[in-house]
């Protein structure tokens, strides 16, 4: 792989500019596509990094009842734990104007993400078409989504030719089991957006860009198989 050429690498003077940027951005994308096909679908990351961009895009004018949200990755455990990202994003998006918006959580009522697939994949399938928007983030392995190395499925995960719309995931470095969305489900957004933060990540991200070995890195392969030079989103 060579490198840059396969990113489109946008820097901010801060943290908030690039939050009110994304959130703009993303909203236009939300806007454009109700306007074409009457609903959009968006998936965000967990973490800590979206926090911002939550507060953000949930202030945006926008058609949010013809709005689908949905996650790229969920830890397996119930909404009222700290861990989960459907409670980060209840707590951050799914507030002010971005309130109307339907939310498609990754976690069923099942004991294990393998037990609650069958349900995921069917909720997944019903967004239909291809996601308006994706925004993925970086950990500081080279995991994205929940394409964690020597994760149990990340050969599923991230192979660009495989059907599964979602798989489960179990990881040395995952204190718990996780549900993702697989690199075909992300690649396809109309929008993708890597979102990082500070000097680590973007260390992280140059080795990313040294090296080819996916299952090492696992991002590399969404840098190798976005149909366009990935955009990425940094600021100190
Ligand atoms: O549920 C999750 O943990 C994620 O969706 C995950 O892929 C995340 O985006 C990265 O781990 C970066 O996380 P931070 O933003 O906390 O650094």
């Amino acid at each position: 792989m060579t490198t840059e050429r396969h990113i489109d690498f946008r820097e901010f003077p801060s943290r908030a500019e690039l939050a009110a940027d994304l959130a703009a951005r993303t909203a236009d994308a939300l806007r454009s596509e109700i306007a074409d096909g009457g609903a959009a679908t968006l998936a965000v990351s967990g973490g800590t990094t979206p926090k911002l961009f939550f507060q953000e895009l949930s202030k945006a004018e926008l058609d949010w009842e013809s709005v689908t949200i949905t996650l790229v990755d969920e830890r397996w455990v119930p909404e009222t734990e700290e861990r989960s990202n459907a409670r980060l994003v209840k707590q951050n998006l799914l507030q002010n104007n971005a309130a109307a918006a339907t939310f498609v959580p990754l976690v069923t009522d099942a004991g294990s993400p393998e037990g609650g697939l069958p349900e995921v994949q069917e909720r997944v399938a019903d967004l239909s078409g291809p996601l308006t928007v994706a925004i993925i983030g970086l950990g500081s392995d080279g995991h994205t989504a929940s394409f964690f190395p020597e994760g149990d499925r990340l050969e599923d995960a991230i192979d660009p030719t495989g059907k599964a719309l979602v798989v489960p995931m179990r990881a040395p470095a995952a204190p718990e089991p996780r549900i993702t969305l697989t690199l075909p489900t992300l690649v396809a957004a109309g929008m993708l957006v890597l979102h990082i933060e500070g000097d680590d990540k973007k260390r992280v991200l140059d080795k990313a860009l040294r090296g080819e070995d996916a299952l090492e890195m696992p991002i590399r392969a969404v840098i190798a198989h976005s149909p366009r030079p990935l955009e990425v989103v940094w600021a100190k």
